[in-house]
């Protein structure tokens, strides 16, 4: 469904921004430091979890000064909706998991139920090792944690830096939180 500009600009207008531009490429500094001494050395394959991780994926790689290669895996539950529902599979790359030391890279960290279905999914595959980070975490309960996060932030609805508010607001620059009257 479309946002009118009326709308779209209304509920950029009532939200909250909980962390800069500034701060979140700091965020993406400190993982690409923690990632770069966990994986230097394993020549990884690197599952962009798609949609919402195409910015920290874009942002990140071009951090890391070591031999890598890019795959992407896509599992969803929100599908534009602000609660999360069902797990569906759109894309598994069992055939490339095998023997590789695999970095599942995803916006968010929020039930968690998302990222622990795809570490079930890519041990299954008979992944060598798995090392997941996540740009944002939610201060709350998770399903499974995450090796490396970048920055924390209360338990709001969130949007900006790949993350939507009804498939829209990927593109922000920096991260806010939706206004509790338009969740
Ligand atoms: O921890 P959870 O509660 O499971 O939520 C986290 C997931 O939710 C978002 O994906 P979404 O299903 O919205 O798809 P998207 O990446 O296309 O936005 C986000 O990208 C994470 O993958
Ligand atoms: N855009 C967005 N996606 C999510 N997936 C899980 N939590 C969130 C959130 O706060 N915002």
């Amino acid at each position: 469904m479309k946002l009118d500009p009326a709308s779209y600009a209304a509920v950029a207008s009532r939200a909250e921004c909980l962390a800069t531009a500034e701060e979140m490429e700091a965020a993406l500094d400190r993982m690409a430091t923690e990632l770069t001494a966990r994986l230097a050395d394993k020549d990884p394959l690197v599952l962009c979890v798609m949609t919402g991780a195409t910015i920290v994926t874009g942002q990140l790689l071009p951090r890391l000064d070591f031999q890598l290669r890019l795959d992407y895996i896509h599992a969803s539950r929100y599908q534009g909706q602000t609660r999360g529902g069902e797990i569906r599979w759109h894309y598994r790359p069992s055939a490339s998991i095998r023997g590789e030391h695999i970095l599942i890279l995803d916006d968010i960290l929020d039930e968690g139920l998302t990222l622990k279905q795809i570490i079930d999914a890519c041990r299954e595959d008979g992944a060598a090792s798995l090392t997941t980070a996540v740009l944002v975490e939610k201060e709350r309960e998770h399903a499974c944690s995450a090796d490396v996060v970048g920055i924390r932030v209360p338990d709001r609805y969130l949007y900006g830096y790949g993350l939507d508010y009804k498939n829209y607001f990927r593109n922000a620059r920096g991260l806010f939180a939706v206004a509790d009257c338009d969740r």
